[in-house]
């Protein structure tokens, strides 16, 4: 690799400046190009002898100007500029332009801070096939200036940009990107260098800088640092010495054997589409070709890195695997290496990575006065009518590319994706002790997101009965769906054939938990009021009532259990576990096998003739109400025979006029009548055979409370004024009539005999 065409340009400068090994022509002497005619030049005023030649003088340019440079050899070239606004009677931190080539805007609007020391340099790789290359400054008005203290230009070596690479998508792999050379300018945004230090221009073959790769980490302090003395061997086929530094490939980060995934979050323009290059080099094994790990980019693509004939019978062979990858709306592109499950070794390993954005046709068009400065660059190389025809191509490609974005084509819920890394941060590698519950589904633990939200997180696990199906409905009801009381789905995870769900983290546990705890009688059991109870039933029909019939509607949940009504920190119940729900009515071809739900809470007639309605989650429902009143499980087969099923146990009183027999003890004397018979009543009526007879939600809702109305108005009444029942001791209760549902509201004079302490 040679240079036949490079300039390393001195601008505004009478002499010649040696910089990490290449000399920097004066432009005003120059005889190869010439400086632009409307210039000129500008020196730093008290220049400290520290400060680098080039930044001690600029061409400035107070009209469009231009360099002309001579181009031999068509290819791509590597384009730098370099600026610094230093102190001089011109102040070069005011200076607003644009600057760019034929075909591209390459900086619009540019402003150079009135920074301290480091000077900017801006870099872009492209492709130069025209014999007069020309670089234009142009003031963005006409008040404002453009300048430049540097300017490097030269031919990169063969090969050094594919024409084509894997595309990657936000969704995952999409195919081969065609096209990388032709009408596009690469901008390299980040340059790392992973695991080592900073690299310096005099350090790099192409004399590019690379930076340390700690401040990118998404979790500080999680890999190893490897640095190897040793030479890399270089393979055809493989990396060259211009690829990168050889001293990107002689350092790395690592994971060790029990940590995974190490995940690097980097800044990037939104829905934009980048060029990245990841570097490898197998610093750390002391066999041949052993490690083998996944590179992951935005979590939803892999793939397989280490399997390589050029690691077959080297050390240190340096490697690298490019990609366009268009970025998502988030402004953030993530990279994770990680080991693969079934691979012995669990090593992953990255040396050095670098992002460029894509400047393609899009970059024009992305103010009205860019577009217009286009217009006049493009005009006078090409002639007006040409370019009227090539910019209304360019709209109509640029938006029908935009159309064809993959971000807005997928479905709505994968902004709900949560990377397994910050899921297996967040529960500490799924820490035993972090266990709260266990389902259908799987193990539940509590987490903690990196952005300090509490969750819990439900991961699939293989034996458990629910599985993919019951993961799709969940994310698909859940994402359509946020009300106070239904549990918030935050996100899921499906990366490495993974099935997890993070949910909002129901502080209290479940409802089953509070009225009964474990079937054994749990001693951490609290002790709710019949009004908390109340009002957990309200809010849990709400939630019921809006799947029912709300704005996403027609939803019946299918499995309404008092495990899956959740409490948060202030008692505020939740409807929890989608999984099973079904949008509309059952098949009715299907088979018995497809009856879904839990023993003790099923509707009769779903379960015996598979009719399954809105009025199969009421029955479920009313379930829960006789849950709620007597302290004890649906079904628990260590009881009598009569006692055995809940809802029969508790119609069977409830017939007989006797329902306060059966109810928790701790409520005892603490219901008033009337809240106390019309809960009955509405069980009985949820619990109904046939769907038809039973309520809708709303009725059951508009019921639970008038049943809290009238609990709490005996409340507030003086003890004088209520008389007081033993619910042991039949009394006859007052004539409630029926409620909304069923009936009219109690009549003023007829108001609530109460149970004792009421
Ligand atoms: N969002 C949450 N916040 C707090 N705890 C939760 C949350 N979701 C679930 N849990 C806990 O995890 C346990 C298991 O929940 P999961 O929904 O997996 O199963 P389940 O509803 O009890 O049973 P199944 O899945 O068989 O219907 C719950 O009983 C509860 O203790």
């Amino acid at each position: 690799y040679t240079l036949p065409d490079k300039y390393f340009i001195n601008c505004g400068s009478d002499s010649n400046a040696t910089v990490a090994g290449r000399i920097f022509v004066g432009d005003t002497n120059s005889g190869s190009y010439s400086p632009p005619g409307q210039s000129s030049s500008l020196k730093a005023t008290n220049a400290s002898t520290d400060t680098s030649p080039l930044y001690q003088t600029a061409r400035i340019f107070k009209d469009p100007s231009s360099y002309e440079l001579n181009i031999s050899e068509n290819g791509m070239y590597v384009l730098r500029l370099h600026f610094q606004a230093f102190p001089s009677p011109v102040n070069l931190s005011d200076a607003l332009f644009n600057v760019t080539t034929s075909n591209f805007l390459l900086l619009s609007n540019f402003r150079v801070p009135n920074s301290s020391n480091s000077p900017l340099i801006k870099e872009f790789l492209l492709t130069i096939n025209v014999r007069k290359f020309k670089i234009h400054f142009t003031p963005s008005q006409e008040t404002s200036l453009a300048f430049v203290n540097a300017m490097e230009v030269f031919l990169a070596p063969e090969s050094f940009i594919p024409s084509n690479a894997s595309h990657v998508t936000p969704a995952g792999s999409n195919g081969t990107y065609n096209g990388l050379l032709s009408h596009l300018v690469l901008y390299p945004v980040h340059r790392i260098n992973v695991g080592g230090h900073t690299i310096t221009p005099e350090e790099d073959t192409l004399w590019r800088s690379w930076i340390p790769d700690d401040a990118f980490l998404y979790y500080q302090g999680v890999a190893g640092n490897c640095a190897s003395i040793e030479v890399v061997y270089y393979q055809a086929g493989g990396a060259t010495n211009y690829t990168a530094s050889d001293l990107v490939y002689r350092t790395s980060k690592y994971s060790s054997q029990d940590f995974y995934p190490i995940t690097w979050r980097f800044a990037v323009s939104k829905n934009a589409r980048h060029f990245v290059r990841v570097h490898f080099c197998d610093i750390i094994s002391s066999s041949f070709n052993v490690l083998r790990f996944n590179l992951y980019i935005y979590s939803s693509f892999s793939r397989m890195v280490g399997l390589n004939e050029l690691n077959g019978f080297y050390f240190a062979v340096p490697f690298y695997y490019d990609f366009v990858v268009d970025s998502d709306s988030s402004g953030f592109m993530n990279i994770s290496i990680g080991p693969r499950e079934n691979s012995w070794n669990k090593t992953a390993y990255l040396n050095g990575l670098e992002i460029m954005e894509l400047m393609g046709w899009d970059a024009p068009m992305q103010s009205e006065q860019n577009k217009k400065r286009l217009f006049v660059i493009v005009g006078s190389v090409v002639g007006g009518v040409a370019v009227i025809c090539i910019l209304l191509a360019v709209v109509f490609f640029g938006l029908k590319r935009r159309k064809a974005k993959p971000v807005e084509t997928l479905g709505s819920h994968l902004r709900l994706k949560v990377p397994f890394s910050e899921i297996w941060y967040a529960t500490k590698k799924f820490n035993k002790k972090l266990v709260i519950g266990e389902g259908g589904f799987g193990k539940v633990y509590k987490g903690t997101l990196t952005n300090g939200t509490k969750v819990a997180v439900k991961r699939s696990e293989p034996g458990h009965d629910q599985g993919l199906q019951e993961f799709k409905r969940e994310i698909e009801v859940l994402s359509k769906i946020r009300h106070r009381n239904l549990v918030s789905l935050i996100g899921y995870c499906d990366e490495r054939s993974e099935m997890i769900l993070v949910y909002e983290f129901m502080e209290k546990g479940t409802l089953r938990d509070h009225l009964y705890g474990d079937s054994e009688g749990s001693s951490s059991r609290s002790e709710l009021s019949w009004e908390q109870r109340l009002q957990i039933c309200i809010d849990s029909a709400t939630g019921l009532d809006y799947l029912h019939t709300g704005s996403v509607g027609g939803t019946i949940h299918r499995d309404v259990k008092s495990t899956n009504i959740l409490l948060d920190e202030d008692y505020i119940a939740k409807v929890a576990d989608f999984g099973l729900s079904k949008s509309g009515y059952l098949d009715q071809t299907q088979g018995t096998t497809g009856v879904k739900g839990s023993f003790g809470y099923l509707d009769p007639e779903y379960f015996n003739c598979l009719l399954l309605t809105d009025k199969s989650d009421v029955y479920s429902f009313g379930v829960v109400l006789l849950e709620v009143l007597c302290a004890r499980p649906a079904l628990d087969i260590f009881l009598p025979r009569e006692q055995v099923n809940l809802a029969e146990w508790g119609m069977s009183w409830q017939k007989k006029g006797q329902l306060e027999k059966i109810i928790d003890p701790f409520l005892v004397g603490k219901i008033n009548t009337n809240s106390f018979r019309k809960f009955g009543e509405i069980t009985e009526m949820c619990l109904k055979e046939h769907g038809v007879d039973r309520p809708s939600m709303d009725e059951v809702l508009y019921d639970l409370k008038f049943t809290l109305l009238l609990q709490q108005t005996a409340v507030h009444r003086k003890p004088y004024e209520d008389s007081t029942v033993v619910p042991s001791v039949e009394l006859p209760l007052p004539v409630v009539q029926s409620l909304p549902s069923h009936s009219v509201p109690v009549e003023e004079e007829d108001q609530p005999t109460v149970m004792d302490g009421c």
